[in-house]
């Protein structure tokens, strides 16, 4: 055990309280005892003539004191006082205590003090009560130092509760310890610890008892925080100084101590404590589980330390003003305390206890007579000077040493108690803490959850924009992509399909290639053209000088041409390069881009070729017939017939609005239907419809015009935007090929049509140039008009790359399932049919179906190729202008024999119907037109050219033709 805890256990023993009857007495309850302090230095000094004089003894057993003022006269040699003494003014007191001057602090406290303050840990209340004349020690015995052993009662006081507590050998036993300090100062009550709180209420409940209200409770856990407590209100204490003080307190001063005490009995004494406090849940003894309630004891034990002010008599203390009401105040209220202690001391029925009459007797109302257990320590000063003031504190002190308090144990039962309230909030804080600490994890992982919400919802929003990003990237590419499908959709629509389109549509290295030979043929033909031209040029040179001129000049225009149609080939060329620089996939779409450009291109070209050669064709028979025609023979009916011939290719005007008569020169509507009949009409008388298919029926015209659907007397011509136009001026109707197949559709069908029509042009060629093998000149027939078979296949022999340009045999290219006319028959009736005309042979090279394909393919560009056609058409129209100058000018018109002959042999040579696809009748009677123009221009031109050929051939056919 503590050697503290044990001084303490000690000191209760051999305290006052040990020598008490018992629980419930009133003597036990309220001690009092004396205290006589020692002398002090200027009680020593003695006042004025009188030396100090002690007037205090304590006898034997130090429960009497004598008061004397002779103290020698009255103590006997044993320290007893002698009988009779009250002849020197003596008194003697018996009290549960007597401390004489030389009383330590440390014993006064453990016998008269340490009972009352451990009681408080039992649950009673108890209260020390300093009370004394100023300066006579009561500060000194309640305070006195902080250390050391002038330590008073309530540091002393403090430490043995700690003690106490720290040594309970109950482990169940819990503490709690608070403390205020409150001053009574004038009669007003103020809190010492917070200085603020002033003029506080006294109040009382049943259950606190007497409490002052507002007044602050400070936990204390260890002696030095009460010490720190007391000094704080120590400091704040009202003190002055007096003639018997120089620290004189003005003021009552109570320390309250409380202390509470939770125990909880273990199962063993549970009997026992069921019936000492609250109830409580606790376990059984085997530590299962809960087994009832467990009766939990709280005990509150309330501790006054009460410094009264010294009472003083004012005449000796001197007090004036501030100091003098001081002492009025502090000298009611402790006469208040002597009246409430007379009333608790008489004997009569206690009727009324005036504890209201003051602040201090309302504040100690418990420890005056009532729940508490008092000591009243009073102090008196030895010396004669303070005679009365000792002697009327020992009546004070004996009086109240009557009091008769009942004590009992502050037991709290009904859960109220600040202890009880204290754990209900622990438990509260702690499952708040408990509830806050899992908001704080829930918290984090909240705020973690948020920060990675809040990433994901950036990264979200950084994926959705680059989602938007590609998307709009897509969008584009894709409208891009559709723009090129568009284009190439409509380049391709501009196409005609055929069987092999897909797969030569990915020909494309082929097809470049293919394309870049025929660029060069067409670039080569070009060139061998010029030269041709310069040739003819230099041929027509001779005949008249202002034709070489004009002829010169259409050279020039058509070189112009030229030059313009190189450049794109070459501006194509640069493309290919940079197409084929892309990369394939890039380059695909473009590819068919090209391929339709290219296809478009070498349209316009063949156009360019068909007319030139038409045009040189027509230019180069109305030079030879000039020159070779005899003079007298020449007429204004043959210039009639050739323009009547020649159509809408003889006027400006429109070709379209009426027949061919609208010409330069111009002849009558008869006229013109006598010439078409001749020219037209004598396969009708010879065979009343045109053969649809069959053989060769005999001498004739080529076999590529042997498919027409021409009916009889139709005479369809073609204008320049390749519109048939009837000659006759009944109507006009499209044949343009729509959805057959073309020969310029398709690259691969082109390659066919030009090796298809290099064979065809040298079957052609073979009978045109009399080639015995397989036809050519039938036996017997005379030479044909080579003028008339130049100027139909100018360009027979004369092609750069050997190739009748333009010509395409409509067999091939086609299709058409007609069975081919053999070739024997073919070139013999061509060139049995007078040459001319015959030797044009399957040549497409003026095909104006082909023409009209290009320009339905070729529509979307119908600017450029416009333009194009109508400077052709208004070349053509130019040079035949002139050629009808010519004719109108010089020469005379040839017999018709050769026409009719001819007439007779295209009739005779159109072979059976092929029973082909509208766009080969088309052609076919396009091509009819055609050789039905240059018929009657032969006609027109020389009717007498058959005669100087040699007449017709055996088979019939118009020689000039
Ligand atoms: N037992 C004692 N031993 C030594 N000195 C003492 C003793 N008691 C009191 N004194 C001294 O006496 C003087 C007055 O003491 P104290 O102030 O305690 O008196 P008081 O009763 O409190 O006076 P007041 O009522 O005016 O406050 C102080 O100087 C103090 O040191």
């Amino acid at each position: 055990m503590d050697p503290a805890y044990a001084g303490a256990r000690e000191a209760q023993d051999d305290g006052l309280y040990h020598q008490a009857s018992g629980a419930g007495s009133t003597s036990e309850n309220f001690k009092v005892v004396v205290r006589i302090r020692p002398a002090l230095p200027r009680e020593l000094r003695g006042t004025g003539l009188r030396p100090y004089q002690c007037t205090t003894a304590v006898e034997p057993g130090e429960r009497n004191i004598i008061l004397s003022e002779n103290l020698q006269a009255v103590l006997s040699q044993q320290g007893t006082m002698i009988v009779d003494s009250g002849l020197y003014n003596t008194y003697r007191f018996t009290f549960d205590c007597v401390y004489d001057t030389h009383c330590q602090q440390e014993r006064i406290y453990r016998q008269s003090a340490q009972q009352v303050v451990l009681s408080i840990l039992q649950g009673y209340n108890a209260a020390i009560i300093a009370y004394g004349q100023t300066g006579t020690g009561k500060t000194h015995t309640m305070e006195g130092a902080m250390e050391g052993p002038d330590r008073g009662i309530i540091p002393r006081t403090v430490e043995d509760i700690f003690t106490y507590i720290v040594n309970d050998p109950e482990p169940s036993s819990k503490y709690l310890v608070r403390s205020s300090y409150l001053q009574i100062y004038n009669e007003v009550v103020s809190d010492l610890l917070k200085p603020e709180r002033s003029s506080l209420a006294i109040r009382e409940d049943k259950r606190r008892g007497v409490f002052v209200e507002g007044l602050s409770e400070w936990v204390v856990r260890s002696p030095a925080e009460v010490y720190q407590l007391m000094q704080r209100g120590q400091a704040l204490r009202a003190t002055g100084a007096t003639k018997l003080n120089e620290v004189s307190s003005r003021s009552h001063a109570v320390c309250v101590i409380i202390v509470e005490k939770c125990t909880t009995p273990s199962a063993a004494d549970d009997s026992g404590a069921g019936g000492q406090g609250g109830a409580a849940w606790g376990r059984s003894g085997n530590g299962e589980g809960p087994v009832g309630p467990v009766i939990q004891s709280i005990k509150v034990g309330k501790l006054n330390l009460v410094d009264l002010a010294g009472s003083e008599r004012v005449h000796v203390t001197g007090a004036v003003g501030r100091r003098l009401e001081e002492s009025k105040k502090i000298n009611a209220s402790l006469s208040a305390l002597g009246n409430v202690i007379a009333a608790l001391t008489d004997r009569r029925e206690r009727t009324h206890i005036p504890y209201r009459d003051s602040k201090l007797t309302r504040l100690l109302e418990d420890s005056l007579g009532g729940n508490c257990r008092t000591t009243m320590i009073a102090t008196i000063a030895p010396s004669l000077d303070a005679f009365q003031e000792s002697l009327s504190t020992l009546k004070f002190a004996n009086r109240a040493k009557n009091i008769q308090n009942e004590v009992h144990v502050n037991e709290d039962v009904d859960q109220r108690t600040l202890l009880r309230k204290y754990e209900r909030e622990l438990r509260r804080l702690r499952d708040e803490l408990a509830r806050r600490s899992q908001n704080v994890v829930d918290k984090r992982a909240l705020l973690v959850a948020e920060e990675q919400a809040k990433r994901a919802e950036a990264d979200k929003l950084a994926a959705l924009t680059a989602l938007q990003e590609r998307s709009r990237e897509f969008l584009r590419e894709k409208e891009e992509k559709r723009a090129l499908e568009l284009k190439i959709q409509a380049m391709q629509s501009q196409l005609l399909s055929g069987g092999s389109s897909g797969a030569a549509l990915q020909e494309v290295p082929a097809v470049r290639a293919m394309l870049q030979r025929e660029a060069n043929k067409v670039k080569e033909h070009y060139e061998a053209r010029i030269r041709a031209l310069e040739a003819e040029r230099q041929d027509a040179e001779g005949s008249a000088s202002a034709e070489v001129d004009r002829y010169k000049q259409l050279l020039l225009k058509q070189r112009d041409i030229m030059i313009a149609l190189t450049a794109r080939l070459n501006e194509r060329d640069e493309r290919i390069a940079s197409l084929q620089a892309s990369g394939p996939r890039e380059g695909a779409g473009q590819d068919e881009e090209l391929d339709a450009v290219d296809r478009y291109t070498r349209h316009l070209e063949d156009q360019l070729d068909a007319k030139t050669t038409e045009l040189i064709t027509l230019r180069k028979a109305a030079v030879e017939h000039a020159a070779s025609s005899p003079a007298g023979m020449r007429g204004g009916l043959e210039q009639s017939a050739l323009q009547s011939a020649l159509g809408d290719w003889a006027g400006p005007h429109d070709a379209a609005a009426g027949g061919g008569g609208g010409g330069g020169g111009g002849g009558t509507a008869g006229q013109r239907q006598q010439l078409y009949e001749a020219a037209m009409g004598r396969a009708s008388s010879a065979d009343g419809a045109l053969p649809q298919s069959g053989p060769h029926p005999g001498p004739g015209l080529s076999h590529a015009y042997s498919y027409g659907h021409l009916p009889p007397g139709a005479s369809l011509v073609y204008s320049a935007d390749g519109t048939a136009v009837d000659l006759q001026g009944l109507e006009s109707q499209d044949v343009t090929p729509r959805g057959s197949a073309s020969t310029f559709s398709l690259p691969s069908s082109v390659a066919t049509s030009v090796a298809a029509s290099h064979h065809a042009w040298q079957r052609g060629m073979a009978g045109a140039g009399g080639a015995p093998t397989t036809g050519g000149l039938a036996p017997g027939t005379s030479q044909p008009n080579t003028a008339t078979a130049a100027a139909a296949m100018p360009y027979a022999n004369g092609g750069p790359s050997g190739r009748p340009y333009g010509v395409t045999p409509l067999q091939d290219t086609l299709g058409t399932p007609g069975p081919l006319p053999a070739p024997a028959s073919v070139d013999g009736s061509a060139v049995s049919g007078g040459g001319g005309s015959g030797a044009l042979g399957p040549d497409d090279m003026a095909s104006p179906g082909e023409v009209a394909e290009l320009r339905a393919a070729a529509l979307t560009a119908a600017k450029e190729r416009s333009a194009l056609q109508q400077i052709l058409d208004s070349k053509v129209r130019v040079m035949l202008a002139e050629i009808m100058a010519d004719v109108a000018s010089g020469s005379s018109t040839d017999g018709g024999a050769a026409g009719s002959s001819g007439r007779s042999s295209q009739a005779a040579g159109l072979p059976g119907g092929s029973g082909g696809s509208p766009a080969s009748g088309a052609l076919v009677a396009r091509l009819s037109a055609l050789d039905a123009l240059v018929a009657r221009m032969s006609l027109a031109i020389g009717s007498n050219a058959g005669a100087a050929a040699g007449g017709p051939g055996p088979g019939g056919g118009g020689g000039g033709g």
